[in-house]
């Protein structure tokens, strides 16, 4: 992973904060030979420079410097990927800028986000952001996407309210926020707990005070090298229920299922959790593929009910709570917040 800066976007400005821009991909970063195309575009071709360059306005709130994680559609990136973007942030952060700024694709920039919120130790805004239409489109909203990104990660007011996400005017914890629709501009959401506020051009404006999502852990991931393998099974109606015990075999420290509902599951497959807790010690995390709500409790008394986290979330937290050496106690008290 190259972690050379390039060259900063303008001659340096004293009075001006300091903000990295790491840029890792996706539709912000995609490009077509098409002005209409918003749809077979390249996710993850143009260069971080360009991105900055584009946005000149970014030279009147703030010194950039760009460095170039991947380049990428975002399902691309891996978790050795994000833990190594979250050591780099945690260093810039550590050595004086005022906030990070992470350019990405929108399909997994919650996942990104969210270990972002769980491993860097700062009150100082850390803004992921994409865009939906790509660079070459008529009416990007890249460009502006961008500014604002920057424009929070120089703001005091957006400090302590850990990661977010930025995309369409709206400010989204990294918690809470998820993707929620395919295509549309109005995509990001945070459920049940809704926005942290929005952009009135480039101005943010906060419904609350600086505020911490409920139970929200730390992880020092500064000495980590690799983190251990957590896998999702997805459920439906007559799930094959050896996707379970394969996924323990194939080396899983852990899995998540996306149940049905509220955390409801199979016969069988419940019966393949027990054996696979058995035999590999594994741990099973029960979330939700509905979306939104709450999981109270585990269809196998040995695995942990995943509460208010959607699949995708669930699994960072459950890879980052074994790579801590979490007991099982441990981590039913962490997903029940
Ligand atoms: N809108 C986007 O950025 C989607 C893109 N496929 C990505 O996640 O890289």
């Amino acid at each position: 992973i190259p972690t050379k800066r390039v060259e900063k976007a303008v001659p340096y400005n004293a009075l001006l904060p300091n903000v990295t821009i790491y840029a890792t991909g996706g539709t912000i970063a995609g490009s077509s030979s098409s002005n209409t195309d918003t749809t077979g575009y390249t996710a993850g071709s143009i260069g971080v420079q360009v991105l900055i360059d584009a946005v000149p306005e970014i030279t009147n709130v703030s010194n950039v410097a760009g460095i170039q994680v991947a380049n990428v559609g975002s399902g691309q990136l891996t978790p050795s990927i994000i833990l190594d973007l979250s050591q780099k942030i945690q260093k810039s952060l550590d050595s004086g800028d005022s906030g990070a700024v992470v350019t990405h694709g929108t399909d997994t920039i919650e996942e990104t986000s969210f270990f972002l919120d769980l491993t860097v130790n700062t009150t100082k805004p850390i803004v992921c952001v994409g865009a939906m239409r790509p660079a070459t489109a008529i009416s990007a909203d890249g460009p502006m996407n961008l500014l604002q990104a920057v424009t929070l990660a120089t703001t005091p007011k957006a400090a302590a309210r850990g990661a977010m996400i930025i995309l369409n005017d709206r400010i989204g914890s990294a918690f809470y926020t998820t993707k929620t629709h395919s295509n549309a501009l109005d995509t990001f959401r945070g459920g049940d707990a809704g926005y942290l506020g929005l952009f009135l051009g480039t101005k943010p404006k906060f419904f609350f005070e600086a505020s911490k999502a409920t139970g929200k852990p730390f992880f020092d991931v500064s000495k980590t090298k690799e983190l251990p393998k957590v896998d999702i099974v997805y459920a439906y109606q007559g799930l094959d229920p050896k996707a379970i015990v394969d996924a323990a075999k194939n080396g899983a420290k852990g899995i998540v299922i996306a149940a049905m509902g509220a955390g409801s599951f199979t016969k069988e497959g419940n019966a393949a959790v027990e054996e696979a807790v058995a035999e590999y010690g594994v741990q099973v995390v029960y979330s939700s593929r509905t979306g939104g709500g709450y999981v109270p409790s585990a269809g196998y008394a040995g695995g942990v009910a995943g509460g208010f986290y959607n699949p995708q979330k669930a699994r960072y937290l459950l890879m980052l709570a074994i790579n801590a050496g979490y007991t099982h106690e441990q981590l039913v008290e962490v997903f029940a917040q």
